[in-house]
């Protein structure tokens, strides 16, 4: 999956990627590091449709319908139960399945009859989290999927995502953080200057910039 020499400028005529290329690892977690408004999420947007890519140098991506994407925030009403969130992800793509309690992933079990408007911010993430993974996709795009989430829910979280890519399956994910990163199948990609400035693994980073942490490479390539 490749963008390939892909320049844009926003509304008001700042250019955000100038002759961008970047090149996603098939069954990985491709990791996209940059700092706040760098264009993160604007890059997620194009590869999952919501930004239209039509006529745009976006090749190898599968279509919308095979691509599950994490947006932030949370598109459920508040009087909906958690149960009948999951329920209605799995039905996108199994429209008659039947979901009973106990296939419901472990971390929901205790809120699976609380309704959105009574749990935390982090918990509406973590419902919308579950249901992403749950969905029978090609490609998986994250937008900070550890955020908001404790220490112990956030390292969950990542593994399920590692997972994915454990199965085969492509992820795109960002994130500001690297406490959890996983050990395999991880591919970086660090977006700075308009352009992705570095791509490989956290072995090659920490190597490249004589360093020792992952955090102290990444600091060191974006300056
Ligand atoms: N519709 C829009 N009109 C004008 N500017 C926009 C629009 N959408 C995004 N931007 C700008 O594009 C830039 C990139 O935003 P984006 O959300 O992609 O960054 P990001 O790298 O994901 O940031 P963060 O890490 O803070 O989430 C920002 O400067 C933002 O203000």
């Amino acid at each position: 999956m490749r963008i390939q020499d892909f320049s844009y400028q926003l509304p008001d005529d700042r250019i955000l990627f100038d002759h961008l290329t970047a090149d996603f690892e098939p069954g990985k977690v491709n990791i996209l590091l940059g700092v706040n408004g760098v264009g993160k999420t604007t890059l997620l947007d194009f590869i999952a449709g919501v930004s239209e890519r039509k006529g745009l140098p976006f090749k190898g991506f599968p279509e919308m319908s095979r691509i599950a994407y994490q947006m932030q925030g949370a598109p459920f009403t508040g009087s909906a139960k958690v149960m009948e969130a999951i329920q209605m992800m799995v039905n996108l793509d199994q429209p008659t399945a039947d979901f009973d309690s106990n296939q419901l992933p472990e971390s929901l079990r205790e809120i699976a009859n609380s309704r959105f408007r009574d749990l935390s911010g982090g918990q509406r993430r973590l419902v919308i989290l579950e249901g992403i993974c749950l969905l029978q996709r090609d490609l998986y795009l994250f937008d900070e999927p550890e955020s908001g989430l404790d220490v112990k829910v956030a390292a969950q979280m990542m593994s399920q995502i590692t997972a994915l890519a454990d199965k085969g399956k492509t992820v795109i994910m960002t994130t500001h953080q690297f406490r959890n990163l996983p050990e395999r199948n991880v591919q970086l990609l660090v977006l700075a200057g308009k352009c992705i400035a570095f791509t490989g693994t956290p072995a090659k980073l920490m190597a490249e910039t004589n360093t020792q942490s992952l955090e102290d490479a990444y600091l060191k390539t974006d300056s």
